[in-house]
């Protein structure tokens, strides 16, 4: 079959981040899998599963650092194939796909709010702190905070080259909490008046290394340099069980459009644009992880990733999955 027209329709609203963060990413690739399910004209079991391939496939190879991406995807497709193996019959396997996005979905939205209380308790009256791009898990602990009656100022860097810095600060002040937006390069300038660094995570590693929107290890450097407090929020579904492995998380490269206008190519042709869009903060320069199973220092993500997914579950992938993870995206694609 061919992969219905929403779901690329989704895949590309992914690729040209129309949809972006890690999270919304997450919770886009499971409505994308309800939607094959639900359009699948399927007439037995076995294609059934391929349409569901068909269309996961598609939304993995959207964007590669978002760890997020193929957990949501693992979510849904193990349990679709649980159900295939218990020899269930194809609309029993499509319910159990119904019902998989729908639990992954809330339980990824009451994560946010719970991270938002956890982390909402590391925020101290008087507190400066320092954010970087737009993270949904970062806002919900400041908002959090305010919320509850602590009173605090934000500085929003602006993250070039998408800006997204500028919906941060667009949200909180909306929210009355007195929000700062700076150029990127201005963050170690203003980081002596930093108390916190509160981020949010594409991905975090077995070994506690975080990865986030390119500059954020700068940042992390900056604050470790003036002695304040790193705090990363992440659900733990953006844990990475592959890297358990030794795999490594792979840095997404974009358009050099994103940086300067075409033109500017054209007329420089000597000029090669790179654009990474993550880098990885090691664990060091870590000083917590906010998930919504509590608080933990970065060295401790081996044991999230022992709770949620079991010491070898990369082994055990969908087929697809494991040959969508090791398929490289090359800038051209974009
Ligand atoms: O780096 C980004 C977004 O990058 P992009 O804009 O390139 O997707 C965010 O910090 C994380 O994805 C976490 O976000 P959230 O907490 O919302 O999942």
């Amino acid at each position: 079959m061919t992969v219905p027209e929403e779901v690329l329709k989704l895949a590309e609203d992914i690729k040209n981040m129309r949809i972006r963060g890690a999270g919304e990413i997450a919770r886009a690739a499971v409505r994308g899998l309800s939607i094959a399910a639900a359009k699948s004209e399927a007439t037995n079991r076995e294609e059934f599963l391929r349409d569901l391939d068909d269309a996961a496939k598609v939304l993995l190879l959207t964007r590669p650092t978002a760890v997020s991406l193929p957990n949501a995807l693992r979510y849904v497709m193990v349990r679709a194939y649980k159900a295939y193996e218990e020899g269930r019959t194809k609309d029993e396997i499509k319910e159990s796909v119904f019902k998989a996005s729908d639990e992954f979905y809330k339980n990824s939205l009451k994560a946010i709010d719970l991270i938002g209380m956890y982390g909402s308790r590391r925020i101290e009256d008087g507190d400066i702190i320092m954010t970087h791009c737009h993270s949904t898990a970062a806002v919900s602990i400041l908002v959090n905070a305010w919320r509850s009656g602590k009173r605090f100022e934000v500085i929003s860097t602006e993250t070039r080259p998408r800006y997204q810095g500028r919906i941060t600060a667009s949200i909180l002040a909306k929210e009355g909490i007195p929000v700062s937006l700076i150029v990127d390069s201005a963050a170690r300038f203003f980081m002596e008046h930093v108390d916190k660094v509160v981020v949010g995570a594409d991905a975090v590693a077995a070994n506690g290394a975080v990865v986030n929107k390119i500059g954020t290890s700068m940042i992390a450097l900056a604050a470790h340099e003036a002695r304040v407090n790193f705090i990363v929020a992440a659900e733990t579904y953006k844990f990475s069980p592959e890297t358990v492995l030794g795999s490594l998380i792979r840095i997404e490269e974009r358009p050099a459009d994103e940086i300067v206008e075409t033109q500017y190519l054209k007329d420089n042709p000597g000029v090669k644009v790179r654009n990474p869009a993550f880098d990885v903060t090691p664990a060091s320069y870590v000083d917590l992880i906010v998930t919504e199973k509590g608080v933990i220092p970065p060295e401790a993500a081996i044991l999230i990733l022992k709770e949620e997914f079991g010491w070898f579950s990369s082994v055990n992938l969908p087929k697809f999955l494991k040959e969508g993870l090791e398929t490289p995206v090359e800038m051209s694609e974009y």
